[in-house]
């Protein structure tokens, strides 16, 4: 396969976005791997290029895509917006901001759809930007599975020693409780399982966590072990999936990163990804799995405390354009 093309999200112009891009497309060992089309804003962009200090030529790509022999120093750039500098200052939420960013993750997913580029990769957004400009999506994520179609998707963050998918993503952990049940914690599960066959590893071992300290302590510090966990690991099991669990989230992880599996399946948001971030903040990268597409993603938020500082990490910008790269090669095979 040719190199493949990868429709680039801008993310939130006030946030680190535009500037991590310019500085990972700037880096000739991505483009020695991809063709990147950034899906943004020439302003924002052209501000980015500025703070990050690198040298690139922006050239406007309307409906043409990057050329095989595409000069490293250009930036391909579909231009979805026209914002006013003055419109999206850095360092907070607008709805200029939310509305456009919104535009370009779902240009991104209509190409992806119809094989005009082979994979997606998004920066940051802000989601209270896109809430305010009146799309209510508590992330990509869940975007990405109404634009597609697909009823379950699977957060995976990715690193080199631990990868970890969530059973519930964006929801307050109040409600944590009620949303694990017998066929979500199946079905992530049985997509972890199925997506790390596919792209990442052939026979995958896979850890389930417990939600409540020390397993539920045999009923005293809650059911949700006994009741929903164990039934979903064993029918897992079952269907030929190697499941271990649940497991207590504490000790887990240190074997884990050891190499001990291949994934962790965690009952919420934080469980997952505070050792994740811990491990791999500079490179970890976000990677949707039972998505119809390919579509990976920076770890990291907005940081709007450095926009237009220059001080922003490119890091795992590049990993999760080269992790686009890898799997956009072996969709193909
Ligand atoms: N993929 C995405 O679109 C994501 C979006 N977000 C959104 O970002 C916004 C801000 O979220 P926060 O919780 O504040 O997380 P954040 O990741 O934006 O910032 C947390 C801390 O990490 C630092 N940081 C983040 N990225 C960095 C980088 N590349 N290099 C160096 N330091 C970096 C920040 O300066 C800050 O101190 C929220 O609206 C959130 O929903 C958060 C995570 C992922
Ligand atoms: N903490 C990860 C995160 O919020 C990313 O969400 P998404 O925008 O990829 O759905």
């Amino acid at each position: 396969m040719d190199k493949p093309v990868i429709a680039v999200t801008m993310g939130d112009p006030c946030g680190i976005g535009p500037e991590i891009i310019a500085a990972a497309l700037a880096d000739p060992a991505i483009t020695a791997l991809c063709r990147p089309l950034v899906l943004g804003d020439r302003g924002a962009m052209e501000r980015g290029i500025a703070v990050a200090g690198v040298k690139l030529a922006i050239a406007s790509a309307p409906d043409l895509l990057p050329p095989l022999d595409a000069s490293p120093h250009t930036l391909y750039l579909r231009e979805l917006s026209r914002l006013k500098l003055d419109e999206i200052p850095y360092g907070a939420p607008t709805k200029a901001g939310g509305d456009a960013c919104y535009r370009y993750i779902c240009e991104a997913a209509k190409l992806c759809l119809d094989g005009t580029v082979q994979a997606m990769a998004t920066a940051p957004i802000n989601k209270e930007s896109m809430n305010s400009a009146g799309h209510d999506y508590p992330g990509h994520t869940e975007l990405l599975a109404e634009l597609t179609g697909t009823p379950e998707v699977v957060m995976m963050l990715a690193g080199e020693r631990l990868r970890v998918t969530l059973v519930t993503i964006h929801e307050p952990l109040a409600r944590v409780p009620e949303l694990v049940t017998f066929d979500r914690v199946l079905s992530t599960i049985r997509i972890t399982h199925d997506a790390l066959s596919r792209w990442f590893c052939c026979a995958p071992r896979l850890a389930v966590l417990a939600l409540n300290p020390h397993c539920g302590e045999g009923g005293m510090f809650g059911d949700e072990e006994s009741r929903i966990i164990a039934p979903a690991v064993a029918a897992a099991r079952e269907a030929g999936i190697d499941a271990a669990g649940p497991v207590s989230a504490d000790t887990l992880f240190h074997f884990a990163a050891k190499g001990g599996y291949d994934a962790v399946v965690c009952m919420y948001h934080d469980q997952g990804l505070i050792p994740l971030k811990l491990l791999h903040f500079d490179d970890g990268v976000n990677v949707t799995l039972g998505l119809p597409i390919i579509r990976t993603s920076v770890d990291h938020g907005t940081a709007y405390n450095l926009a237009g500082t220059g001080k922003a990490s490119a890091e795992s910008m590049k990993a999760a354009l080269v992790m686009a790269a890898r799997m956009a090669q072996q969709g193909c095979q």
